[in-house]
């Protein structure tokens, strides 16, 4: 594959565990040195895009949220060979403004997740990645323009509010949200963005509403079979959008500012590093230790 390639990694979320329209479709195992991926990825392309999909609770809903290997599942799509991740995820709604049936790409984070694995680095390798502007908005903006083409409603922002879950919120943590600026809930979308950008990978989320959380005093409190069926009125635009998403992009891909986000955030003077982590670290980082080896 040249270096101007789009590779699009795909997260499907609750709802959606297969794409129907990839060609030349074949699940593979991808090993990965941070432990079990969610489920094998079925790698495949859309029109002229090689695809690479990995349902992010593995194949019949297996995976819990908080025990998500966010690290294997970000590792296996780039060492799967993807250059970009399209991540699709339900959520609630805490705003007036997203109805259930409402697609948005989420701008912000509020991560209050608790004990999950987040960061590749660690002793023997530190880095200090950037997450003010935790998405790629070259990526969003194709999402967004992908769910308007495929006869959908799209926003364009969205601050997401990431809990550990599995219960759902309260209705005073639902209104607590509300009043930091969240404007989405889910259970997923960290470490995950997290750890794309310390894998140098562009993220983008995309965010399906399929429940009004627990906010509305006068309405029942969010449950499980509410979003179900909220989800399957949307899988079918989910799935349209993917595919629009694909054969919208530019038949070849410019760099990104997110390509090399490593340069100058890694902190530990390369005498210092730890040669078992480097080695862990071979696909996510790989790109700084060939350039270290040439000089
Ligand atoms: C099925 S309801 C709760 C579940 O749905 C979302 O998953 P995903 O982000 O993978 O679509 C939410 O985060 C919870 O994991
Ligand atoms: N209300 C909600 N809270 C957390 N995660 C969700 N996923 C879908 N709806 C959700």
């Amino acid at each position: 594959m040249s270096g101007d390639e789009w590779v699009i990694g795909i997260i499907g979320g609750s709802g959606l565990y297969a794409i129907d329209a990839l060609e030349d479709a074949q699940w593979i195992a991808v090993k990965s040195p941070w432990g079990e991926p969610s489920d094998e990825i079925l790698c495949g392309r859309i029109g002229r895009v090689q695809v690479r999909f990995l349902p992010r609770h593995g194949r019949g809903h297996r995976v819990l949220p908080g025990k998500l290997n966010a690290r294997a599942n970000i590792d296996a799509l780039k060492r799967a060979g993807a250059t970009d991740i399209l991540a699709i995820s339900a959520v609630g709604s805490l705003s007036e403004a997203l109805p259930p049936g409402r697609f948005v790409a989420v701008d912000q984070f509020i991560d209050q997740t608790k004990g999950r694995a987040s960061s590749f680095f660690d002793t023997g390798f530190v880095a200090h990645v950037s997450m003010g502007d935790p998405v790629c908005q070259r990526l969003s903006r194709f999402a967004v323009e992908a769910v308007r083409a495929a006869g959908g409603e799209a926003s364009e922002s969205a601050t997401y509010l990431a809990m550990e879950g599995p219960q759902f919120s309260s209705r005073a943590e639902s209104k607590l949200y509300r009043s930091w600026g969240a404007e989405v809930i889910g259970m997923t979308g960290m470490p995950e963005a997290k750890l794309a950008r310390e894998a140098e990978l562009p993220y983008a989320l995309l965010a399906m509403v399929t429940d009004w959380d627990s906010w509305r005093d006068s309405a029942a409190a969010v449950d499980v079979s509410e979003i179900i069926a909220q989800m399957q009125a949307n899988a079918s635009l989910a799935r349209k959008t993917v595919e629009a998403f694909c054969n919208a992009l530019p038949a070849t891909r410019s760099p990104s500012p997110i390509d090399t986000a490593l340069d100058d955030s890694v902190i530990t003077n390369p005498d210092m590093f730890d040669p078992e982590l480097v080695a862990r670290l071979d696909c996510v980082a790989g790109r700084l230790f060939a350039r270290a080896d040439e000089n």
